[in-house]
């Protein structure tokens, strides 16, 4: 897809023509793709499609072979993560490793740290923060003693603590059970309707479905398809690469169960 096709105004992201080299393997390949402001957008694919590794150029983990990341009108290609952090992009990672030994409140405040020196603030922002995902009665409680779905709410809850606007979530939902998916969907839409953008890499399809606005679909590092859940979902090239067929009317029947 052309990239000067898919660069509207209100952009909060916009990824232009990357390519990531690894050696002889191409992971991303002149992927382009825009996240409109107070939008929720989905990357999805198969595993090894290279949504991960976008997700570390995009946050400065790592530098592009080629092409260029504009983060709210700047050119932010060659930025260091922590710069991109202070700058208002927060991301989660898939493998989430909180501070055992540290509480929840404890893990939290390490995020505000970044936007706030003085102890009882940075306190005072981790509190608030934990509670707006769930986690507001477990602030003492162990890292380690928690859930997988109390990880995936602590990782949340510590790149929220940096007050970002733009909110990269790595599979938040992986390995939650379905009345923990149902939980946690409020918890993201919430944050949306506050204000933070998101782009988020999820496999959990109803979920994709269910929350975002517009979605990109990767294939080979490749971006193969976008458009809104319903139009990928049905989209010939995206059910052969990934969905699988029948994949259109599985998810209407979920969604119908649900209801
Ligand atoms: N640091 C690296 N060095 C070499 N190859 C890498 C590196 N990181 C990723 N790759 C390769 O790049 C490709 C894309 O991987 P990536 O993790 O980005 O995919 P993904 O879409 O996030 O997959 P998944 O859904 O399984 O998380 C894979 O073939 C992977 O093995």
């Amino acid at each position: 897809m052309p990239a000067a096709d898919i660069a509207p105004a209100a952009t909060m992201l916009y990824v232009e023509n990357v390519t990531m080299r690894f050696g002889g393997l191409t992971a991303v390949d002149d992927a382009s793709l825009n996240v409109p402001k107070g939008s929720i957008t989905g990357l999805i694919g198969p595993n090894g499609a290279g949504k991960t590794t976008l997700f570390s150029i995009v946050s400065g983990f790592l530098k592009p072979t080629g092409g260029r990341v504009s983060f709210d009108g700047a050119d932010v290609t060659h930025l260091p993560a922590h710069e991109l952090a202070e700058k208002g992009l927060g991301r989660t990672f898939q493998i989430v490793k909180p501070f055992a030994g540290l509480t929840v409140a404890e893990n939290v405040a390490v995020g505000a740290f970044l936007r706030h020196r003085h102890r009882a603030d940075a306190e005072t922002v981790a509190e608030r923060v934990a509670t707006r995902v769930g986690l507001g009665d477990r602030l003492d409680a162990p890292a380690a003693r928690l859930t997988v779905a109390g990880r995936k709410r602590l990782e949340l809850a510590k790149v929220l603590a940096t007050e970002p606007k733009l909110l990269l979530l790595d599979e938040v939902l992986a390995g939650l059970n379905p009345s923990e998916v149902r939980d946690i969907l409020p918890v993201i839409r919430g944050l949306r309707d506050d204000g933070i953008t998101i782009l988020m890499i999820e496999h959990v399809m109803q979920a994709v479905v269910s929350l975002c606005d517009r979605v990109f679909v990767l294939a080979q590092g490749a971006v193969i398809a976008s458009g809104t859940p319903r139009e990928v979902v049905a989209d010939p090239r995206v059910v052969e690469a990934y969905l699988g067929k029948g994949a259109a009317a599985r998810l209407a029947r979920a969604e119908a169960a649900d209801a």
